[in-house]
């Protein structure tokens, strides 16, 4: 099988690689659509993430879907013809935090495209059954390889509580913001307001359907706030930028007793925050890592066309082409780029 191997930094390869067989418990997938993360780009551009350091060869991409090709004995409720997307990370089952239902923290988790694992941009990949989610007749495979980000939307909206009626601020409209607004507008906030520093990116936001767009390099954040929410401030601010300064912004935008949660991950690990802020005005603010549960809300939103995340896909390319797609990603106006296999 054709497989897109990533064999330094910056160079893929194309090898033929062994169809795996499933074991008794997996489903074998004919992979048909791969979303390029900003992980993936990561990798790509500088061997590691943090403590994630690259042990050539690997294959990256985790937004994966496909359509099964062969079961495990043990499988039941799919068989070959359905069409799946695939969870990309698969714990122990067995830790504390497994148990506690909380198999997100699993530190033994085997994610894709995580080193030491590979991912999807292969033709074929065996998977565990109960990580595949069949897909519905009508929502693609494009749209659940997207159910992965999606899914960090969902769970960051769900670790907000955002609810009926919220303002919610979302801070950063590369796909994670902009798949979290999408969530958060399906859970029922009313006023969604999206910064950034780049405004191509605020206007996609606002065409996207955000109430207000706030360029940060031009426009206080707090005051633009204030004026929206006539000085209450934001109930749940998602930040999804990962960018220090915003970070820092969000215990000026959420309102006293409202919730901040952090999705974007920071260069650097310590930045400075206003505790006594968070403290007097009881601000809760909560980190959000990856997601749980949350791949069947991610397809039933798609099936009932409650979001949209094939709007955000801005280019496409076969896996032939995948070095010149991992170029185009790098662009800074470049949102989201989906790596295709022909059925
Ligand atoms: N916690 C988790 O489980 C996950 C975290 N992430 C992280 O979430 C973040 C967002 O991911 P993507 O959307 O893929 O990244 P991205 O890089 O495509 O988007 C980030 C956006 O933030 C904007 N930005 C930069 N500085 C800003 C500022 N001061 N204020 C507001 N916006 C600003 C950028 O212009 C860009 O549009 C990244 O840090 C990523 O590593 C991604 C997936 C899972
Ligand atoms: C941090 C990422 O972008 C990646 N999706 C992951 O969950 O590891």
């Amino acid at each position: 099988m054709r497989t897109a191997v990533l064999a330094e930094p910056t160079q893929f390869e194309l090898e033929e690689r062994p169809r795996p067989s499933p074991g008794p418990d997996d489903v074998l997938v004919a992979i048909r659509d791969v979303g390029i993360c900003g992980s993936d780009v990561h990798y790509y551009e500088h061997g590691r993430i943090g403590d994630y350091v690259v042990d050539y060869p690997l294959v990256l991409g985790h937004e994966s879907a496909g359509e099964v090709v062969d079961v495990g004995e043990e499988v039941t409720g799919l068989e070959p013809g359905d069409r799946v997307a695939l969870e990309p990370g698969v714990p122990c089952r067995r830790c504390a935090h497994c148990k506690r239902g909380d198999y997100h923290l699993c530190e033994d988790v085997r994610f894709m495209a995580t080193p030491p694992h590979d991912g999807a941009f292969t033709e074929y990949v065996s998977w565990p059954a109960d990580f595949a989610y069949q897909l519905p007749e009508n929502v693609s495979t494009a749209e659940g390889a997207l159910c992965e980000p999606l899914s960090v939307g969902i769970h960051a909206c769900r670790r907000g509580d955002v609810g009926t009626g919220d303002t919610v601020l979302v801070a950063g409209a590369g796909p994670i913001g902009l798949l979290a607004m999408e969530a958060a507008r399906a859970a029922g906030a009313t006023d969604i307001v999206v910064s950034d520093v780049v405004e191509e990116k605020l206007d996609f936001a606002a065409e996207r359907g955000a109430d207000l767009t706030v360029d940060v390099t031009e426009t206080d954040l707090e005051t633009a706030i204030d004026e929206y929410t006539d000085g209450v401030g934001a109930d749940v601010v998602v930040e999804a930028s990962g960018a220090d300064p915003s970070i820092q912004s969000t215990v000026d935008a959420v309102r006293r007793g409202g919730t901040v949660v952090l999705v974007g991950l920071a260069d650097e690990a310590t930045v400075p925050f206003d505790v006594l802020e968070v403290i007097d005005n009881e601000i809760d603010v909560h980190g959000s890592f990856r997601y749980k549960n949350t791949y069947d809300a991610a397809i039933d939103l798609l099936a009932d066309d409650a979001v949209d995340v094939e709007g955000i896909v801005d280019f496409e390319s076969p896996l032939d082409d995948i070095e010149a797609a991992f170029q185009r990603a790098m662009e800074p106006a470049a949102i989201k780029g989906m790596i295709t296999f022909d059925p």
